[in-house]
């Protein structure tokens, strides 16, 4: 049988379950900040990583429409305005474009999503179909690897523009409203989920959210690694199949 934890150990359980779970421990990750890709496996990570962002707005928008509370609305609804910006060429999802332009990506190829492989496609629909069919409280704790990505993005900013000469800090520029976006966005969410969390069914539920949201970033990267690393696999259709590059 679970106890009730207090909001300051609930608290300690999902970090104590981030430093363990969270994509920073991936090797993947572990070599893209590391310098240990080259410029067309970079090219493989920004591609795919841009269905992720491509679907950040949409499960924050299906959160938005199941809630009830204005104040909760007002507040979820700048993690919309962050991503689609207010007007076009503005917001995190234009920021991503600038990266895959500058590593040379077609615009057009990486907005279809159709050279991404199918495990990124299945991990991100599985991230936005958790977020439509489980409680609100759920699907809030679900977004709570955000606490944890300051530190990767320090990481991989200072990494990527050290080790890799096709990289600048103008195609970087996405990551430094992150710096500002993630702990305020974090932040929220964690007291959110602290106030809301009043059993220990809905604590056990909000931690195992936590876990499911790392399972969703670490399949993406082992997928990753699987198709442009080891063994370099890479499905048909998907970016560098049958030694198609662009
Ligand atoms: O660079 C990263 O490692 C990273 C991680 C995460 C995350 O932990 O889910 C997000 C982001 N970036 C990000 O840029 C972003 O907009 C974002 C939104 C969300 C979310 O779950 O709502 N996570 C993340």
């Amino acid at each position: 049988m679970t106890t009730l934890m207090s909001a300051g150990e609930l608290e300690t359980a999902l970090r104590d379950l981030g430093a363990a779970r969270y994509h920073n421990r991936h090797p993947f990750h572990r070599m893209l900040h590391g310098g240990k890709l080259n410029k067309r496996q970079v090219q493989a990570w920004a591609l795919n990583r841009y269905c992720y962002q491509a679907h950040i707005p949409i499960k924050d928008a299906s959160l938005i429409a199941r809630i009830d509370d204005p104040d909760l609305r007002r507040q979820w609804r700048q993690r919309l305005v962050d991503h689609d910006g207010t007007q076009k060429g503005d917001g995190g999802i234009a920021r991503w474009i600038a990266l895959t332009d500058g590593l040379d990506l077609d615009r057009a190829l990486v907005v279809s999503m159709r050279a991404a492989l199918p495990a990124t496609r299945f991990a991100v629909q599985a991230y936005v179909q958790f977020v439509r069919e489980k409680p609100l409280l759920e699907a809030i704790a679900s977004s709570l690897t955000e606490l944890f990505s300051p530190n990767i993005i320090s990481e991989r900013v200072s990494g990527m523009l050290s080790h890799y000469d096709f990289i600048t800090p103008e195609t970087l520029a996405y990551f430094n409203a992150r710096l500002d976006q993630a702990p305020r966005d974090a932040d929220f969410a964690l007291d959110y989920v602290k106030r809301h969390a009043r059993t220990p069914e809905q604590q056990s539920a909000v931690i195992a959210a936590l876990g499911f949201k790392c399972d969703v970033l670490w399949a993406q990267l082992d997928a990753l690694h699987h198709a442009y690393v080891n063994p370099g696999l890479i499905p048909p259709g998907a970016l560098g199949h049958d030694g198609v590059w662009p």
